[in-house]
């Protein structure tokens, strides 16, 4: 697959959409395999629920735990297209919107390679770009409306990539909204299938967020060598 046949050219910074990166089969068996997670899997936010899988992202470093097969599969598929240098993701995200969710806009901080992957199941949404406030700047002087500079419509089944600049120079969120209206203001918008003019009504989405975590903690180096 030659990546760079999915360049966004109309984004600001590296980012890369693959529409049906999955399967209608393999968004079902996703799907099947994430609610048959059990309860406590789940962590409860206000606005949306989420499943870390591979380990908990942490400061200190992160305590690796096995990922099951079914993950792995789309894991090393992202890993064949070179989006992690010579690193390969090892940390999976879940986060699941229903209709009129989404995530405030924020970066994704340092635990992180710079590079983000989304696999997009069950229902579309919409990334919203948003230029950052430095330190002289407050959110009443530049209110967010007014640093909004571009979105991402994510199709379900698509893939999409996130790289350097688009992760370091701008804030990505998701409006709580039940429908989007489908604008020129869409820097991928040659790549879907929606059109301008369009509305569509937000179903329940799952993205799988699909990263690196650079620092990861070996067991036997928290309790100590054991023999
Ligand atoms: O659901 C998404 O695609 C975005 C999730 C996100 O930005 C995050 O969890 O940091
Ligand atoms: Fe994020």
């Amino acid at each position: 697959m030659d990546l760079m046949t999915y360049k966004i050219s109309h984004a600001p910074a590296n980012a890369y959409y693959i529409p049906n990166f999955i399967t209608e089969d393999e968004e079902k068996s996703i799907m099947n395999n994430i609610y048959a997670a059990p309860k406590p899997k789940w962590k409860e936010l206000a606005h949306r629920r989420l499943q870390n899988w591979g380990g908990l992202p942490h400061p200190k470093g992160m305590v690796a735990e096995a990922i099951p097969q079914w993950l792995q599969q789309q894991m090393d598929k992202i890993s064949a297209l070179h989006v992690f240098g010579e690193k390969k993701p090892n940390h999976v995200l879940v986060n699941e919107y229903l209709p009129g969710q989404g995530i405030m806009p924020h970066e994704d901080g340092p635990l992180f390679y710079p590079t983000i992957t989304t696999i997009n199941v069950g229902s579309h949404t919409i990334l919203e770009f948003y230029m950052p406030v430095n330190s002289e700047e407050s959110e009443d002087t530049l209110p967010l409306s007014s640093r909004h500079i571009g979105s991402l419509l994510l199709e379900p089944r698509s893939l999409l990539i996130l790289q350097d600049n688009m992760y370091t120079s701008f804030l990505h969120g998701i409006s709580q909204v039940t429908e989007d209206s489908i604008t020129d203001n869409i820097f991928n918008i040659d790549r879907c299938e929606a059109q301008v003019g369009d509305t569509l009504v937000r179903g329940t989405r799952v993205s799988l967020t699909i990263r690196h975590v650079p620092k990861v903690l070996k067991a036997n180096m928290i309790f100590g060598k054991r023999r």
